[in-house]
């Protein structure tokens, strides 16, 4: 394939670009671009926090455009802190975020990846979701992006912070939304 697909990707966290260019760079015929706007982030549901994102997104930047949010869920508060994940790791940190869950019968979690992409203003945003099961544990491996020192990814033993990238790159939230976007911006080629 020839002629890569450009897409903007609106985002103000270099660790996520990273992992994003790095998922799509196997042969695929998609670019990212990328463009820090400051959007603010509603509350609600997952969806609900998504697509009013890319909304905003897609008006400011007056073209097509990709977001992404994502949700750390913990089982035993009914899926939250969610889309709030950022906050509570800001305030609380990893060790919080263990302590928080003491007391609880279940250490179970799950991180939630949400691509949006909107084809431009007015264009109601599509979202593509992928979840990766694991738990919250105390902190292992480098502290190097966001809460993947606690979280374990069930069946490796690991934390994504003890895996290599390209580890962490095939079975990570962000690489199954990443594929379903993926298969859908090809659907748009033919
Ligand atoms: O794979 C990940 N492994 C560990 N931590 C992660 C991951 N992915 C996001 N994170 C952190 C960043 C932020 O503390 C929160 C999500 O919040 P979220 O609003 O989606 O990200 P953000 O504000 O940093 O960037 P953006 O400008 O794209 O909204 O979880
Ligand atoms: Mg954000």
């Amino acid at each position: 394939m020839s002629n890569a697909k450009k897409l903007v990707f609106v985002t103000g966290n270099a660790n996520k670009l990273k992992e994003v260019r790095a998922i799509l760079a196997q042969g695929q015929a998609i670019e990212i671009d990328s463009q820090d706007l400051d959007i603010p982030e509603v509350q609600g549901t997952t969806q609900e926090v998504a697509t009013a994102k890319c909304k905003r997104a897609a008006e400011l930047l007056g073209g097509p455009c990709i977001t992404e949010d994502t949700a750390l869920c913990f089982e035993a508060l009914n899926g939250l802190p969610g889309p709030y994940i950022k906050h509570f790791l800001k305030s609380l940190g990893h060790d919080g975020l263990n302590t928080l869950l003491d007391g609880f019968p279940t250490r179970a979690a799950w991180a939630l990846c949400t691509f949006a992409y909107s084809a431009g203003p007015g264009s109601e945003p599509l979202l593509f979701e992928g979840k990766t099961d694991g738990q919250i544990v105390p902190p292992r491996g480098p502290p190097v992006f966001g809460w993947d020192p606690i979280f374990e990814a069930e069946n490796t033993g690991k934390t994504y912070a003890e895996m290599p990238s390209e580890e962490k790159n095939k079975i990570s939230h962000r690489y199954r939304a990443l594929d379903k976007l993926r298969a859908y911006l090809q659907t748009l080629e033919k």
